[in-house]
């Protein structure tokens, strides 16, 4: 196996507070290899954004102490480095973007002066060159017109627009890690796949890896080669993506992916949540930190602690009832969905009068698949299937709309070079991915063209 790029190896930190020392993450070991992308997931609090702080030594800004452990980047162990020292590091070899990336720019300064400055840290272009060299990032990151948006103040973008320039940013040293912190979490959900989308071309690209901090476990459905599943400080299970979701061996784990909205369920099903909150860090349970909120804990789970052990395929799990791999158990085991009563639907039920439906699952389809289907008279909407036109976005992860509506009807102006006509104005609302562990998220609209066709 490749040797990771960076490992984190048994590292405790600690925060001084006026109640005494709280230990925020302990003896937290993860790697990440080379090109891959390893997502970070857990409930607010659990200690990711920590755990990526920490991997590049910035919790020492904010009082945090790293007491124990090592972090190796390639052969160093950087733990011991001066900060004057880390900053060989950040920036160049490992950048990191963030949810806000207001933070990331300095709002008095243009971005295309922040960018080519950040360019030329590096000293090996000149001045010109470096311009040359922003102007190029901000394309390639999807910024159009970037001669002009350079000489524009961060304030001036839109969010997604500096979410870009920031990627461009992190971009400018041609970083072998990128460590991302819910950066697409502020922002709606089509401009969210635009950017989880070009992180991953990005990756080829530049062959990059990515640690990516997400409580979305869609995000990192889409994204993860590998996931991390964090609870209270601590890393309770480590799998490559499509084991962890077809098979999560952690009830924490399976609590996590049993709330998220499943295709399949009744309509107004209310999901599963796991009771409780995540402990109190200064006076964390005994045993396995997890087992008050457990649904299966016995009592060995009250009195020690599970060690994160091995399992087959790669796998690691904290937990004294975790499985081995291969044993036929359903990933839902100890959280159920229960039904909603027809009342509380009735709300949602208004929202969709007066508008007609179309075939579920094709109509996001529509927008760009302009040969396939037929968008015939109200009611009779027929759009494209799914297998024409819905990409794969990634490890097996399917975009669908689930409660497709054509919500107004009206007809454009014909598209120049548009086969067929004019094309038919559609709102799709309640957009779904399908994952690979039988989940879809719902959420979010999107409005489109749907082609009509000649024979209309
Ligand atoms: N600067 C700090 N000072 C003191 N304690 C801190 C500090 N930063 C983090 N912590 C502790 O570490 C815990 C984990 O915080 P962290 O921000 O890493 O969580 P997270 O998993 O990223 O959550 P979220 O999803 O909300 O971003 C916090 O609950 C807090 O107790
Ligand atoms: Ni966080």
């Amino acid at each position: 196996m490749a040797k990771p790029l960076l490992e984190l190896e048994r590292i405790t930190v600690d925060f001084l507070k006026e109640e005494g020392p709280v230990t925020a993450l302990s003896e937290l070991s993860l790697q990440v290899f080379p090109g891959e992308t390893l997502c970070l997931v857990g409930e607010s609090g659990s200690g990711k954004t920590l755990a990526s702080k920490t991997a590049m030594r910035l919790v020492e800004y904010e009082n945090g102490r790293i007491s124990r452990g090592n972090i190796w980047l390639g052969e160093q162990d950087i733990s011991t480095w001066s900060q004057e020292r880390m900053r060989t590091v950040r920036g160049r070899r490992a950048a990191m973007i963030f949810q806000e990336p207001m933070s990331a720019f300095d709002p008095v300064f243009t971005v295309g002066q922040q960018l080519v400055e950040a360019i030329l840290q590096h000293g090996e272009k000149t001045a010109k060159e470096a311009w040359r060299h922003a102007v190029h990032l901000l394309g390639r990151v999807g910024i159009p017109e970037p001669e002009l948006r350079m000489k524009m103040y961060p304030g001036e973008l839109s969010g997604g627009m500096l979410q870009r320039a920031m990627i461009a940013m992190a971009l400018s040293c041609s970083p072998e890690l990128l460590i991302a912190d819910e950066p697409t979490t502020a922002l709606d959900v089509t401009v969210q796949a635009q950017i989880l989308h070009l992180l991953q071309e990005l990756k080829e690209e530049y062959g990059m890896a990515i640690l990516l901090v997400t409580h979305d476990l869609g995000v990192a459905a889409e994204m993860a080669d590998r996931v991390a599943v964090m609870y209270a400080g601590r890393i309770v299970e480590e799998a490559p993506a499509a084991e962890l979701f077809e098979r999560p061996l952690h009830p924490y784990t399976r609590g996590l992916l049993a709330s998220v909205a499943r295709a399949g369920l009744p309509r107004g099903t209310r999901l599963p949540s796991i009771e409780g909150s995540i402990p109190s860090l200064t006076a964390p349970p005994a045993g396995c930190r997890f087992h008050p909120r457990c649904p299966q804990a016995v009592p060995q789970c009250t009195q020690s602690e599970p060690p994160l052990a091995g399992y087959e395929g790669g796998r690691r799990a904290a937990c004294w009832l975790a499985e081995e791999p291969g044993n036929p158990e359903s990933p839902g085991g100890g959280w159920q969905a229960e039904a909603e009563s027809p009342a509380q639907r009735s709300g949602d039920d208004a929202d969709r009068r007066g508008s007609r439906r179309l075939e579920p699952a094709a109509a996001f389809a529509g927008v760009r698949h302009h040969d396939a289907g037929t968008a015939g008279e109200p009611g009779t909407a027929r759009v494209p299937q799914p297998a024409a036109g819905l990409p794969d976005a990634g490890h097996g992860t399917r975009v669908f709309a689930k409660e497709a509506a054509i919500r107004s009807l009206s007809a454009a102006a014909p598209a120049a070079g548009e086969p067929g006509g004019s094309p038919l104005l559609f709102e799709v609302r309640g957009l779904c991915k399908a994952y690979p562990f039988g989940a879809a998220c719902c959420g979010g609209r999107r409005a489109g063209f749907l082609p009509s066709t000649a024979s209309r």
